[in-house]
């Protein structure tokens, strides 16, 4: 089995241009995964999906252990058969899902009992079954069980939530060793929280950088602070985490956010955004969002983009697509979820070449110009 690898392979600042290797292919980052939840990118083929050149998309140990549930997958081969996705998967460890989904939680040193949102059945989530769950479906590059304290929030409060996630990337971190994770080219990564508490920060990338994980995910944001606060978490906390492994930064974000966080080295992002703006008629172009369910696009015979290299960009007129949004016809929100992830790996590819070409700065004030206004 080919080991888990992250190498640095170019720098222009703080922006960083790496390479994943895992035991379902390469990664080039920075990178931006797909969500797939439930096993799907919702709305698209997983054909259509790798053709847009993504090449990791994301599972969740919350939804997926509910419905079908991680053995049920494991006995049909795991999820990447059960998806029929043959590239890399990282999954959430459900530390975040569980604090907004579940009903009924209850939350002690031990882990989080829960009931589930579906049908109230019990269950229980641990570290330790966290991990045993990412196992069974046969993540590539699986997540600490967290816990994601919802900011604005104490610093008592942030500060128990930390010191929590700390205990539990320990056990997190025993219980992958103990499965093999390692020998079968798997990555764990530790996840820092702290809020938006610059010393509490600081302290939990500094206690994960002793611990050997693979990676690290920078967790607890996006959570509806501002742009600044999320950025000014990156700037204090990034510099503490070890150069040469790779940064995942949880549920960011948009278009903005991403260019913004690559130039302070973040090198993995994931966001619902393109998938759920697209199936509410939302279009990322390279001229900026459109909104398909405005009138003004429904006599328009031109495509989103002539010159995109999506058929969903390319092909299609925007009078079709917004008759498409307003008649709630299913192939609307397949068209402009495939254009947006399409535009999102467009945009990534374009981020690599910059930094490849040390023009990084140029592409991050064009983005800005076009990006910062509309977030
Ligand atoms: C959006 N903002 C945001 N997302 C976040 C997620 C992923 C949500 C997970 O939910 C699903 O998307 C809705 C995805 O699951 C496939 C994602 O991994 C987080 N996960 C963990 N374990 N810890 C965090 O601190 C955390 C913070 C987040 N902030």
């Amino acid at each position: 089995m080919t080991p888990f690898a992250f190498q640095l392979l170019a720098r222009d600042g703080a922006a960083r241009r790496g390479r994943l290797f895992t035991a379902h292919g390469t990664v080039e980052t920075p990178a931006f995964m797909p969500v797939g939840t439930q096993g799907t990118v919702k709305a698209m083929f997983p054909e259509d999906v790798a053709q847009t050149g993504a090449e990791v998309v994301l599972g969740n140990v919350y939804h997926l252990m509910l419905r079908p549930t991680a053995e049920r997958v494991a006995r049909l081969g795991g999820l990447h058969v059960f998806m029929r996705w043959p590239k890399t998967i990282l999954t959430d460890s459900g530390g975040f899902q569980v604090m907004s989904l579940a009903a009924l939680r209850s939350l002690t040193e031990e882990g989080v009992a829960f009931r589930s949102h579906l049908d109230g059945s019990r269950h229980m989530l641990t570290p330790e079954r966290s991990v045993e769950i990412q196992g069974l479906l046969g993540s590539d590059i699986q997540m600490q069980f967290d816990e994601c304290v919802r900011l604005p929030a104490s610093r008592e409060e942030i500060e128990r939530g930390m010191r929590l996630s700390l205990r539990w990337a320990e056990r997190s971190r025993r219980r992958f060793e103990e499965l093999g994770g390692p020998a079968k080219g798997q990555a764990l990564h530790g996840i820092v929280q702290g809020g938006d508490d610059i010393r509490l920060r600081i302290e939990s990338a500094a206690e994960l950088a002793r611990m050997p994980f693979e990676g690290y995910s920078i967790g607890g944001l996006a959570v509806g602070e501002p742009q600044a606060v999320m950025l000014a978490v990156l700037d204090e906390t990034l510099p503490v985490l070890p150069q040469e492994k790779q940064r995942y930064l949880m549920g960011v974000g948009t278009p903005h956010d991403i260019v913004e966080s690559v130039a302070r080295g973040i090198d993995m992002f994931d966001c619902v955004m393109p998938t759920r703006a697209g199936r509410h008629g939302l279009a990322y172009t390279r001229f900026g969002k459109i909104n398909l369910k405005n009138a003004k696009h429904a006599d328009d015979p031109a495509p989103l983009d002539p010159e995109s290299d999506c058929p969903a960009a390319r092909d299609y007129s925007r009078a079709y697509l917004h008759h498409l949004i307003k008649t709630g016809e299913a192939l609307g929100a397949m068209l402009l979820t495939w254009n947006n992830i399409s535009y999102y790996q467009r945009l990534m590819r374009d981020i690599r070449a910059a930094i490849d070409a040390g023009t990084f700065e140029a592409l991050r004030a064009e983005m800005d110009a076009l990006w910062a206004k509309a977030a």
